[in-house]
């Protein structure tokens, strides 16, 4: 596979590794990030100086603001016959307007969604491309290089926005799947009926239907803190997950788990549920059932009549 030169923009945990990948498969990458620490040039307009014509740029800054403000720069410095490549998670509905911007100056564009995280620099990042042919045939070295080996872990998944919507349904997926495993592990830890929680987890990755590579870094997050204690249960979320709800609710298409999981990392967030007080409230008010209050003791209602402490519910 030849050999290719290439801009790297954003050199942070992504940016840096696949840099990295691309050098040790003989690639000439000149790097820029916005921090001089971990930057090869000094600007962007450097970057672009250094690099050969017809260049490709491959972009891997934050979605969003920072990729706009990037493609916007590269628009200008760059000239006709160039390629960017866009590697973050940003939204589909950028990329085709990322890709007339360029290309009225005849500057080309491909859309990847990259996944492997920080074990991409060994394991190689499987890469979702949306764009032509002749853009993506251009930059299969590039590609040839960053993917893991084998078959699979490389899809020309259709033209701009194909990339990142593919990447988009992947991190949906994978939202569902990490609060199944969430929820599984949640449960085994409030009941005393599996003794070694962990060992069950470790038993599953091999031979079982839920064997995977979530489950594998589960194991290993297990390893180095047993029951998460060092964690508070809050998650953040940066764009995709409800980028795949939103587009779910565009093509009526029923989502329930994605979403569920989504509505999890959001209900994470918070100290107390001001929906949950309203539930207590109106419990009280109609059948006055007790409330917790926030001293957290359980009292009656004050108007109810007959209002007690609700009694256990018998499941069977
Ligand atoms: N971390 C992950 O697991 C994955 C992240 N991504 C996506 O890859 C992109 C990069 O993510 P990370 O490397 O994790 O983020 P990061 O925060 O580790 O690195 C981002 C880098 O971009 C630099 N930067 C920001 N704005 C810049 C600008 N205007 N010009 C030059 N440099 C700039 C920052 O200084 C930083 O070094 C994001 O779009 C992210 O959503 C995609 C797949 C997996
Ligand atoms: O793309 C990824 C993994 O595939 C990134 O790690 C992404 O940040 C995960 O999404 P979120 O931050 O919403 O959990």
């Amino acid at each position: 596979m030849a050999a290719m030169q290439i801009g790297m923009i954003g050199l942070g945990k992504m940016g840096g590794n696949m840099a990295e990948r691309l050098r040790r498969a003989g690639h000439d990458v000149v790097g820029y990030d916005r921090n001089p620490e971990s930057s090869d040039v000094s600007s962007l307009d450097e970057l672009v100086q250094r690099l050969q014509a017809p260049r490709v740029v491959w972009v891997m800054v934050p979605a969003g603001a920072p990729t706009r403000a990037t493609i916007d720069q590269l628009c200008e410095a760059l000239s006709p016959g160039d390629i960017v490549v866009d590697g973050g998670n940003s939204h589909y509905l950028d990329d085709k307007k990322h890709a007339d911007q360029l290309g009225a100056r005849d500057i080309g564009f491909v859309d990847v969604g990259v996944s492997g995280g920080v074990w991409g620099l060994q394991n190689g990042y499987a890469l979702m491309v949306g764009g032509d042919a002749d853009a993506v045939g251009r930059l299969m070295p590039i590609f040839e290089s960053l993917k893991p080996e084998g078959e699979d872990g490389f899809v020309h998944a259709g033209t701009v926005g194909a990339g990142h919507f593919a990447k988009m349904v992947h991190n949906g997926i994978e939202y569902g799947i990490m609060q199944a495993f969430a929820e599984g592990w949640e449960l085994l830890e409030a009941t005393d009926i599996v003794t070694d929680v962990p060992g069950a987890f470790k038993s599953w990755r091999t031979g079982t239907v839920i064997r995977s590579w979530l489950l594998d870094l589960l194991v290993r997050a297990l390893d180095q803190d047993p029951d998460l204690s060092e964690l508070k249960g809050y998650a953040e979320d940066s764009g995709e997950g409800r980028w795949t709800v939103q587009a779910a609710v565009d093509h009526a298409v029923p989502l329930p788990a994605i979403t569920a999981a989504l509505y999890a990392r959001f209900s994470s967030r918070q100290e107390d549920s001001p929906a949950m007080k309203m539930v207590a409230a109106l419990r009280n008010q109609f059948g006055g059932h007790a409330v917790a209050s926030v001293e957290g003791q359980h009292t009656k209602g004050a108007d109810a009549p007959g209002a007690d402490v609700t009694p256990p519910i018998d499941g069977h």
